[in-house]
């Protein structure tokens, strides 16, 4: 298919199309060859509300400048069409990237909502509602990591707080049931679409979906309580934010400054610019502290670095950047440990700034790496054998709960995974499938025991009051 001529571009694909535009990556001739994206709209199919959608996305999108909003940088016209240059966003967009991998595992759910959560503080800040939030709006970029950016302002519009509106906007299941019921509504509505969106990237699709528009209508209509799967597992932070997005009636809706301030998302320890600027600050004022001999504020100071140095760690993918990041983590935890054991008679304070290290510690131990193409593999042949396949998942959900720093969970998931796979081991005949499950097998009779390990080290804490179950009846040797 030929591509259409832009003036000052070069075309080189078109990206896709929605309902009133068509997106091509492209890069400004004669420039810097940066690629860009640029949504072209054809006037003499638009309508007058359409054409406003573009002047309020364009309005909007020029304004807005924000690390995880889709950047505008140019917009023109001609006789035919409006084109908006935008940046390009290499990793598709939310709603691929759920399909290609079914469900999301909830970390990497939460690094998506905290992102998203951050581009909507600042549309609150400037009283801006989105209106069509859903997947297909939410684009990625892989590099130089993973990052998810807001775009498609075709609906939003402002609204203060609790100011009212009454047209039909939006995609029927993402949006919020008082639009479709009450025609009223106000900028609550974008919290109910992030909690639709959260639904499909834990369980792999809305909890609306239906086979047709009239379907999708009656669900919505009878206010039908949006139950999670059965036989899967949140944790229960995750569960409170998303039950709390899902409320019908949006005044018993979780509000915007909670849903900012919620555990799940503990966004104030965000992976991002400003939270290294202030993990670097406070662990120079750590140093500082420790210099002078000021051992209990000096330990604070770390553990209050480490509580922003950790979710940067986890999220950096440059692995020589990780690598040297850990390492100097690690020396912090270390300090941190020394310091602690220092004053520890003394320490009453009970309040969760101790969980830091151990949770840091679960992070960095984590160095022989879960290898998924090798557990897909194994999961592929493990079909015909009864239980492997459950198995296989629950280790899975361990490594989850692993990455996460909810040891006590793993721990469980590692045990009875274990509990299934050696058994299986023991009958399995020599052969390809055998060398997989045996390396698997090993992994996570490993990772169980630095998690033990690791929950033993709890025990350094004033409070002292872990309750674990080991995994003793699992040291078997492999044949
Ligand atoms: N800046 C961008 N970088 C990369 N891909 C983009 C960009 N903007 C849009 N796209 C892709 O182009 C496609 C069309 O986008 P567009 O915003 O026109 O429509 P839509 O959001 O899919 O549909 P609708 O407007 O009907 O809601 C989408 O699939 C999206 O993934």
């Amino acid at each position: 298919m030929s591509l259409p001529t832009i003036k000052d571009y070069s075309l080189l694909e078109k990206i896709g199309s929605g309902s009133y535009a068509t997106v091509y990556k492209a890069f400004k001739k004669g420039g810097s060859k940066d690629v860009v994206a640029i949504k072209s709209m054809d006037k003499s199919t638009l309508s007058k509300s359409a054409i406003e959608n573009i002047i309020t996305e364009i309005r909007l999108l020029k304004i807005l400048k924000h690390e995880h909003i889709v950047e505008m940088k140019d917009f023109f016209w001609d006789d035919r069409y409006i084109y908006i240059v935008m940046e390009y966003c290499d990793g598709g967009d939310l709603s691929k990237f759920i399909k290609r991998k079914h469900r999301l595992p909830e970390n990497i759910c939460r690094k998506f909502l905290q992102q998203l959560a951050l581009a909507l503080k600042f549309l609150r800040s400037h009283n801006v509602c989105h209106m069509d939030l859903k997947p297909q709006n939410l684009l990625l970029m892989n590099t130089p990591k993973l990052t998810l950016k807001v775009g498609d302002f075709g609906f939003a519009q402002y609204l203060a707080n609790y100011e009212h509106k009454f047209a039909m906007r939006g995609s029927p299941l993402y949006m919020a049931p008082e639009i479709l019921l009450d025609h009223k509504y106000d900028a609550r509505v974008d919290l109910w679409s992030v909690g639709i969106i959260m639904y499909e990237c834990l369980f792999g699709k809305a909890p609306y979906s239906s086979s047709s528009f009239q379907e999708l209508a009656e669900k919505i209509k009878d206010r039908r309580p949006i139950e999670l799967p059965k036989n899967s597992y949140i944790t229960p932070e995750c569960k409170d934010l998303i039950t709390s997005l899902l409320k019908h009636n949006p005044s018993e809706r979780i509000t915007f400054d909670e849903f900012f301030a919620h555990e799940f998302l503990d966004l104030v320890h965000a992976p991002t610019k400003d939270n290294y600027d202030k993990a670097v600050v406070l662990v120079h004022k750590a140093v500082q502290l420790d210099r002078e001999k000021n051992q209990k504020e000096a330990f604070h100071h770390y553990c209050d670095a480490l509580r922003y140095f950790i979710p940067l760690v986890t999220n950096e993918t440059d692995p020589q950047r990780k690598e040297a990041l850990r390492l100097r983590v690690n020396d912090y935890i270390k300090r941190a440990e020394e310091l602690k054991s220092v004053y520890a008679d003394d320490y009453v304070d009970n309040t969760d700034k101790t969980k830091t290290v151990p949770e840091v510690q679960g992070a960095l131990a984590k160095k022989e790496s879960f290898d998924r193409n090798s557990y897909r593999k194994l999961c592929s042949l493990s079909k015909s054998t009864a239980g492997m396949c459950d198995a296989l998942e629950i280790g899975e959900i361990a490594e989850q709960y692993l990455s996460e720093g909810n040891y006590e969970v793993a721990l469980e998931k590692f045990k009875s995974c274990l509990e299934m796979l050696v058994p299986l081991l023991a009958k399995e005949p020599p052969g390809h499938r055998r060398d997989l499950l045996h390396k698997q097998v090993q992994l996570w009779m490993k990772e169980g025991e630095s998690t033990k390990a690791l929950l033993g080290t709890k025990n350094l804490e004033p409070t002292g009051t872990q309750t674990t179950s080991y995994l003793t009846d699992h040291q078997c040797t492999l044949q």
